[in-house]
């Protein structure tokens, strides 16, 4: 057993003895000097599969259209699926000096991922966590981002440690909780908001996604998990619903195509862009800007 992983069990030996404690104070990575983000955003699921990268990249593309400059980091390293979504398969991140480029989509947002610097994208990442977290930090502080109004990180699903890692080394600011409408989902949209409370990181509001499908023929809209629980759910722990995605073939077809960009329909999930916009717009008038 190496050192973090004994301190890992004493901290669970810990916790089972005497409850759960308040994380230490965030140890942010500072920008390196060919970064100048001014915000950033994490996009959160409290469990895997629920449409959290989509989400994410529907959000980036959206403040782009409003005229920002949008970053992606992908987070979630043993699963990325953003530049197949921007049509990046196969690409390679290229290096400047010590840092690493971005890779750039067809409507210039800027993406950093681990299918961006894997030699094969199907290469499995069998990597644990502390080395997963020291990918991220590096995406983060090793990667010259340049100007950027927004950068969104897709979180990696879960609520583990490697999330807790980026939330104490990145500056994320908020984070948007996607979800969907299963029973189960509620559940583990409590675990999301408690994570995020505990690291005393702000809401921005509960998407919910999967909610419906319309009728190709009739345009009726069929609930195939139920009623939505949107309400409930963003009631039940105090944080904004921000609005609703349809199952809709055309969106998981434009991913697969990699041609999300261009054929992404356009306002939707406008509520949730709103507020993403809204939290920078109350950190300007803070005065804490990031960069
Ligand atoms: N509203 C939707 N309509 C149609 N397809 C969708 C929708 N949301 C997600 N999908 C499809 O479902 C699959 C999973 O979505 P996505 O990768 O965004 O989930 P995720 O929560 O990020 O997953 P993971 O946690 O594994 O990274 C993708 O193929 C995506 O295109």
């Amino acid at each position: 057993m190496d050192e973090q992983e004994q301190e890992k069990l004493r901290q669970e030996v810990d916790e089972a003895l005497h409850g759960p404690k308040q994380p230490s104070a965030p140890v942010k990575e500072p920008q390196n000097s060919k970064s100048n983000v001014h915000h950033v955003i994490g996009v959160v699921s409290g469990k895997g599969g629920v449409g959290k990268s989509l989400v994410c990249g529907l959000l980036a593309v959206e403040l782009a259209r409003r005229g920002a400059k949008v970053g992606i980091l992908d987070a979630d390293i043993t699963g990325p699926s953003i530049p197949k979504m921007f049509g990046l398969s196969g690409e390679h991140a290229r290096a400047m000096g010590e840092l690493l480029l971005p890779n750039l989509t067809a409507g210039g947002l800027k993406i950093m991922s681990a299918n961006l610097v894997l030699e094969h994208e199907s290469d499995p990442v069998l990597w644990r966590g502390p080395v997963v977290a020291g990918a991220i930090k590096q995406f983060w502080g090793d990667c010259a981002w340049g100007e950027l109004d927004y950068l969104l990180i897709d979180m990696p699903p879960g609520t583990g440690d490697v999330a807790l890692t980026v939330f104490q080394s990145l500056p994320v600011e908020g984070v948007v909780i996607v979800s969907s409408p299963q029973d189960l989902v509620q559940m583990v949209v409590g675990k999301a908001v408690n994570m995020a409370n505990m690291m005393k990181m702000p809401v921005v509001g509960l998407v919910e996604n999967m909610a419906y499908v319309t009728c190709p023929d009739c345009g009726a809209r069929i609930e195939p998990y139920g009623p939505s629980r949107l309400a409930q759910t963003a009631e039940a722990f105090e944080v904004e619903a921000l609005g609703q995605l349809p199952i809709d073939p055309a969106l998981s077809a434009a991913c697969d195509a990699g041609t999300l960009e261009r054929d992404l329909p356009r306002d939707l999930l406008p509520d949730a862009v709103d507020a993403v916009v809204r939290v920078a717009e109350f950190y300007d008038a803070l005065g804490t800007d990031l960069a």
